[in-house]
């Protein structure tokens, strides 16, 4: 099928269970995606030669906009074919993107704040690398909106990115639409979105491991090791979980980067420290392969999440509302953690499968009445999906509307 004029990108947030910033250093962490909290762009093709990108969920008043020959193409290493490609993170272009980000877009009542900065340059990092000389849209307006919280830990930079990849790999003409026929190219057409998701994210978080991307491209729930492909888990479906908002504002570079600090002050314990929560995360996959019964596995998976909680704690990113959610769900004998990066954000809960719903529901009241936000969605759902309406979907009805009708317009495809 060839590619339409208007087409719809969706892709999941995650959840982290366990091993968060130590993934970093190269340890093992477990994590899964939330099909129910997504991100969705909605591009367009142009023909005047302009990208245009609007992102309201950062409270940006008008739509950004570049001329495409504005665009650094010059510090670009090309390549015969977009597999061949190595991946090198291109600071050169990072750099010379800065200056270009504002031009025509900011006057003295618009000006870019840092997450609105960090959001533009990624998209402009990814137009200037997969834009294609000879098979090319000649320019395109792209709408973001997105159901998960913003730098929260629940994965949106990662979700926003695979957004971007997808829809630029697309109208450049690297990849095509999923096809149930062709498996085998849908799958390295979703290797390749995992790829330049991952670039995007570097340009939002500065360090990332690659497992935000990773669960948000192929959705499941996986365990990863930075630098191998992840390990799909089974059994994640059987948990239940509360993801417990703070709401207070963080976002994940400023943790990587005190994270990064104190290893570099105290490198000898923070290694312990890292060592010992890779050996959980390895605890909980042997544990699920070890066929002990529900209920012991419950137990044993409460003792996890406190260890992980603790020592995470111990790395500098918690912060008081965390300590607060862990202290309201111990009251009734539920066991919490910090997930992502931290320093606010959100938190984790496992609900036990035998805890009456009224019960649940308390918890969930209190934590309401303590100012935070209560999730309960499925976890290890799908990753990204395409979707091609069949009719043209005005952009302002797009943003207003809830996602969930979008399903009634017309069907997604995945392409994992
Ligand atoms: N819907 C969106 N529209 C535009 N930019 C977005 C959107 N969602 C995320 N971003 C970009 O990602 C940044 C948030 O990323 P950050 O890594 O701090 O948080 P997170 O991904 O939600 O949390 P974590 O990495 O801990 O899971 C925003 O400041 C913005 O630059
Ligand atoms: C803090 C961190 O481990 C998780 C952020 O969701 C960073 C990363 O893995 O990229």
């Amino acid at each position: 099928m060839s590619l339409p004029n208007q087409y719809l990108i969706s892709a999941p947030g995650k959840v982290i269970l366990f091993g968060e910033h130590a993934v970093v250093y190269g340890k093992t962490a477990i994590a899964g995606s939330l099909d129910g909290l997504r991100t969705y762009a909605l591009f367009e093709k142009r023909l005047d030669g302009y990208f245009e990108l609007n992102f309201p969920d950062l409270g940006l008043r008008r739509a950004l906009s570049w001329p495409k020959t504005n665009l650094p193409y010059h510090l670009i290493k090309h390549t015969d074919s977009e597999q061949q490609k190595d991946f090198m993170f291109n600071e050169n272009l990072l750099q010379a993107l800065k200056p270009i980000v504002n031009e025509g877009n900011m006057d003295d009542e618009n000006q870019l704040d840092k997450f609105q900065q960090a959001a533009a340059l990624a998209f402009l990092y990814l137009v200037t690398n997969i834009k294609n000389k000879q098979i090319s849209w000649d320019g395109m307006t792209i709408q973001i909106s997105s159901s998960l919280p913003i730098g929260a830990g629940l994965g949106s930079s990662a979700s926003y990115s695979v957004c971007l990849a997808t829809g630029l790999l697309l109208a450049f003409g690297h990849i095509s639409l999923p096809d149930e026929s062709n498996q085998l190219s849908t799958l390295n057409s979703a290797e390749l979105i995992n790829q330049w998701a991952f670039q995007a994210e570097k340009v939002i978080q500065g360090n990332p491991s690659g497992i935000d991307n990773a669960v948000a491209t192929f959705g499941g729930a996986v365990s990863y090791k930075k630098g191998s492909r992840h390990t799909n888990l089974k059994g994640f479906h059987s948990f239940r979980f509360l993801i417990i908002n703070t709401k207070e504002p963080r976002d994940a570079k400023t943790q990587i980067e005190k994270v990064r600090v104190k290893r570099e002050k105290y490198p000898q314990i923070i290694n312990h420290i890292l060592d010992a929560i890779d050996r959980i995360s390895l605890s909980f996959i042997e544990l699920q392969s070890s066929g002990v019964s529900q209920e012991e596995m419950f137990k044993k998976l409460e003792e996890l999440i406190d260890l992980n909680h603790y020592l995470v704690n111990s790395l500098g990113v918690s912060h008081p509302s965390l300590e607060k959610i862990r202290e309201i769900t111990s009251e009734h004998n539920l066991h919490s953690k910090l997930t992502g990066a931290g320093g606010g954000g959100c938190a984790l809960t496992l609900v036990p499968d035998d805890m009456p719903p009224e019960d649940v529901q308390l918890v969930k009241e209190k934590l309401e009445r303590n100012e935070f936000e209560c999730y309960e969605t499925p976890v290890g759902g799908h990753g990204i999906a395409t979707m091609y309406a069949t009719t043209v979907i005005n952009s302002l009805e797009f943003l207003d509307m809830n996602k969930n009708k979008l399903r009634e317009i017309a069907e997604w495809k995945y392409f994992v």
